[in-house]
């Protein structure tokens, strides 16, 4: 039997797009137990993953058991869902990593980089969620010429994340759809500035840059059309203390950086959201460093 922790992951950070990501300390948990059949069970109840054709860390469970050369029989599979679906927090690549690990664990094999990128991108072509899934912290990640290169970023301690979760789903392929195929040259120089500017600002601790270095032109404008009141969810954290706000992931979760009023902050931008008739939650995280973690 092993035990796969996997945390959530806020990609993106505004400006960062398909580059920066951030590990929380929000877990899904994989019990995984050999059987000769596959049997799945989640907590809370989602019947969808409970299909063993539908669910997404059963199918990459047997992909990587194909890679490794072993024949996949079965898994018993009980799941403890904390991390929400759908909302731009990496809930899939906390699958696809817990998958990855637990095949490489139980057949006692070592699993470098390589062999991770060579599996996962197969279920989810950007590297931002998935790297800090596995390792942990905040990281930037680029693929060049079929190879990924990435840097773990030192993250203040003096900051906390306040994730506002509204009550609907945005898919991931969703909200990649409604992206543009070209963007402008003044529009690209944009985000270049601000994502070398919010690296900087949090390794500096310059946290008043924040506000403007979360800033971006690439997704957002495009994807805040899916999220109603996305400029006034901004603007109650700012004017509730936040020092940076963006959506999460491609999400319907918004993320604001903050280094005090943590709740004011939370009910600022879930009343943003009453205000249109959408339900939400926040919650107050802290950055993960471990990433995946196995018990036995
Ligand atoms: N705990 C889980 N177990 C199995 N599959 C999951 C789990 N969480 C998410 N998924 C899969 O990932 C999909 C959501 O992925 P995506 O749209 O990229 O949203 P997110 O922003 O949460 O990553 C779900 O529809 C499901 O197929
Ligand atoms: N860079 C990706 C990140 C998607 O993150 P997720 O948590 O929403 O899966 C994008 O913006 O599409």
């Amino acid at each position: 039997m092993l035990k796969i922790k996997v945390p959530a992951t806020s990609a993106n950070l505004g400006a960062g797009f398909d580059t920066l990501g951030v590990a929380l300390n929000l877990y899904n948990e994989f019990i995984v137990e050999e059987s000769d059949t596959v049997q799945i069970e989640t907590y809370p109840k989602i019947p969808e993953f409970e299909n063993p054709d539908k669910n997404l860390f059963v199918k990459v469970l047997k992909k990587t058991c194909e890679y490794i050369g072993n024949d996949f029989h079965g898994v018993k599979l009980t799941q403890k869902i904390n991390v929400p679906v759908s909302r731009g927090l990496g809930s899939s690549a906390t699958a696809i990593v817990g998958a990855i690990v637990a095949a490489f664990t139980a057949n006692k094999k070592v699993l470098t980089d390589e062999e991770f990128f060579n599996i996962a991108y197969q279920f989810e072509p950007h590297p931002d969620n998935l790297l800090p899934a596995l390792k942990g912290g905040f990281i930037t990640a680029c693929v060049e010429d079929k190879k990924t290169y990435y840097s773990k970023i030192p993250f203040p301690e003096e900051l906390k994340f306040v994730v506002v979760i509204p009550d609907f789903e945005l898919s991931t392929e969703k909200a990649r759809k409604v992206l543009p195929e070209k963007v402008s040259l003044e529009d690209a120089v944009f985000n270049v500035q601000r994502v070398s500017l919010l690296i900087s600002s949090l390794v500096n601790k310059d946290f008043d840059l924040l506000k403007v270095a979360m800033n971006d032109r690439l997704h957002e404008p495009y994807r805040k059309k899916l999220i109603p009141n996305f400029d006034k969810v901004v603007e109650n954290a700012l004017n509730s203390g936040a020092v940076g706000v963006s959506l999460s992931g491609a999400g319907s979760c918004m993320i604001a950086l903050a280094k005090e009023n943590f709740e004011d902050i939370g009910k600022s931008m879930v009343e943003a959201f009453n205000e249109v008739d959408i339900k939400a939650e926040y919650k107050i995280l802290e950055i993960d460093k471990e990433g995946v973690q196995v018990e036995f």
